[in-house]
């Protein structure tokens, strides 16, 4: 199958440091890929060199054109790209803020169509967010305006979705409540890509794991291939256990090494 999104030798240097070197990743329609690694290994670089919002080495397709062979506008249709930490500076309303997702698709906050009104109003709802729709969304608590931020990707009804660390700000309901949000969407046909610190929501949300590690991948395959004992040693310096509760795999990190 070709993916919907595919990075192929990809590089990037920042202030003159070779942050990502050589990495393939493909993600194909129907699947959840989840990128786990240490604190700087590379993570958001490479989501952000696949949004393209780097240059560098390699070539990142869209199916199978080239992604800089696109507008902008049509890479933001189809793209949707959750920022780490992302933070909002002007006090729009929080149904305003969705509504900026639907810029891609042509409309504006003051000019919303039908089908537009509907996708802001289901990524309201399915993020738990429809509550606070009319309040400024400055005056959010941090897992709240998180969930703005998802809502405002999904708004757009984008055909990839690369989410960087869309839980960290998240309660443990959101948490399960968001990814099941975007196994959702992938289960519909988009190909999604998000990055985790959890590696027991990674293991069970994931499809595939990409363990990543000084800008490389050092490991890619099923959760139960990919974390083991030794990779958690070399990779995030941890002892940790690893088990099977309920079916599912459950890391528990013991000890830095
Ligand atoms: N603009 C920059 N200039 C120099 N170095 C940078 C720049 N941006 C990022 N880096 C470095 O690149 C490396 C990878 O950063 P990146 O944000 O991709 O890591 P990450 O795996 O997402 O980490 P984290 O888990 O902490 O979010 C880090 O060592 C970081 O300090």
């Amino acid at each position: 199958m070709t993916a919907l999104l595919r990075a192929e030798a990809v590089g990037a240097t920042l202030g003159r440091r070779k942050i990502l070197s050589d990495v393939d990743l493909g993600v194909s329609a129907g699947e959840l890929v989840v990128i786990i690694g240490a604190n700087g290994a590379g993570k958001t670089t490479l989501v952000r060199r696949m949004a393209g919002l780097l240059d560098g080495e390699g070539t990142v397709f869209l199916g199978d054109q080239k992604a800089e062979a696109l507008s902008p506008r049509l890479r933001a249709r189809k793209i949707g790209y959750l920022p780490q930490g992302h933070v909002f500076h002007w006090p729009l309303s929080v149904a305003d803020v969705v509504a900026l997702g639907r810029i891609p698709h042509g409309a504006g906050a003051a000019d919303l169509g039908m089908g537009d009104r509907a996708a802001v109003l289901a990524a309201l709802d399915s993020t738990g967010t429809m509550a606070f729709a009319d309040r400024s969304v400055t005056t959010l608590s941090g897992g709240e305006r998180a969930r703005v931020a998802l809502a405002r990707v999904l708004a757009g009804e984008p055909k990839i979705i690369l989410a960087d660390e869309p839980v960290a700000a998240l309660d443990a309901r959101y948490q399960f409540v968001v990814l099941d949000l975007l196994r959702a969407r992938a289960d519909a046909g988009c190909a999604v890509v998000a990055v985790l610190h959890d590696l027991s929501l990674a293991a069970r949300y994931a499809d595939r794991l990409v363990l990543m590690k000084d800008g490389r991948i050092v490991a890619e395959g099923p959760p139960e291939a990919v974390l083991t004992h030794e990779n958690l040693a070399a990779t995030f310096g941890i002892r940790a256990t690893i088990e099977t509760i309920e079916g599912r795999l459950i890391v528990t990190p013991q000890a830095a090494l």
